[in-house]
């Protein structure tokens, strides 16, 4: 199973972490972009991945219920650090960090609709001194976005969570769980229990809140009040109002041309 090593997720392993975590579970811990390549080879079966990787493999995959790594306005923690305006940006350079994907077609999808075309690159962001010395704009994501410094580094530093509810007034929904469809016909009470135990987790992970922010704080050295906000502005839950949001975000890839076909959004069931 798949586990993004960003302290964004760490609501939903809390269980697991603590006990919970059965001896035939092995845990595979890494960066989205990591996650969503090992689910399409095979070398991991139930994974978060970013949402729009499973826009793009949606044939071999099935969503599981009630998970995700949502916003609904501000998020934090994916940012787009630029020295101009969005509408500005032409044939300026835009590092994409390689960790993303959702993040990544989500800031195409605005600059396609703006009719905005910057220089891409993708490459590190960890270090947002160093990405300002050769870029103009840097979209960055997870752990790397809390961290660093960038509203001191860029002119302007645009939330795409907020970015996405002034457009919508919806949630954005930025990471699913998945299971691969082959695993889940051959093995699904086995799916079923790893899906019991993801909620449960999730579940632990929210009575256990101050030590979830604790942990947050230790990890990146911020400042308490900044991880306690940070939590309270994603959700790990995928209710209709989010599922919704999601098929638009996809319905406007697909209109970008950023997607080839319509996805056709399908849970997993025991
Ligand atoms: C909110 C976040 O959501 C994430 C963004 C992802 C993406 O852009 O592909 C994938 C998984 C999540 O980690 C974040 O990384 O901070």
């Amino acid at each position: 199973m798949g586990k993004i090593s960003y302290i964004n997720a760490s609501p939903v392993y809390y269980g697991l972490d603590h006990g919970l975590l059965p001896h035939w579970l092995a845990m595979i811990s890494d960066v989205p972009s990591v996650l969503n390549r090992k689910i399409i080879t095979g070398q991991i079966e139930v994974s978060p991945i970013s949402a729009a990787f499973y826009a793009m493999h949606h044939r071999e995959l099935l969503l599981l219920p009630d998970l995700s790594i949502s916003c609904h306005g501000r998020v934090l923690s994916v940012i787009l650090a630029s020295n101009y305006a969005i509408d500005d940006l032409e044939g300026k350079k835009v590092m994409f960090t390689r960790e993303s994907a959702s993040a990544a077609s989500f800031m195409k999808m605005i600059f396609n609709q703006r009719k905005v075309s910057p220089v891409y690159e993708i490459g590190s962001v960890n270090n947002c001194r160093m990405v300002s010395e050769s870029v103009d704009a840097a979209l960055v994501i997870g752990d790397a976005a809390l961290r660093q410094p960038w509203d001191q580094v860029f002119e302007y530093t645009i939330d795409l969570g907020q970015l996405w509810f002034e457009m919508t007034q919806l949630p954005f929904v930025f990471a699913v769980w998945v299971v691969r469809r082959s695993f889940a016909q051959k093995y699904p009470f086995l799916v079923k229990d790893i899906h019991q135990l993801l909620l449960e987790s999730k579940k632990q992970g929210y009575q256990h809140m101050d030590e979830v922010v604790e942990a947050g704080k230790t990890k990146l050295n911020l400042e308490r009040s900044i991880i306690k906000e940070y939590f309270d502005l994603l959700y790990c839950d995928l209710d209709d109002k989010k599922i919704k949001a999601m098929q638009m975000f996809f319905n406007s890839l697909l209109d970008q041309g950023i997607l080839k076909e319509k996805t056709d959004i399908r849970f997993f069931k025991a």
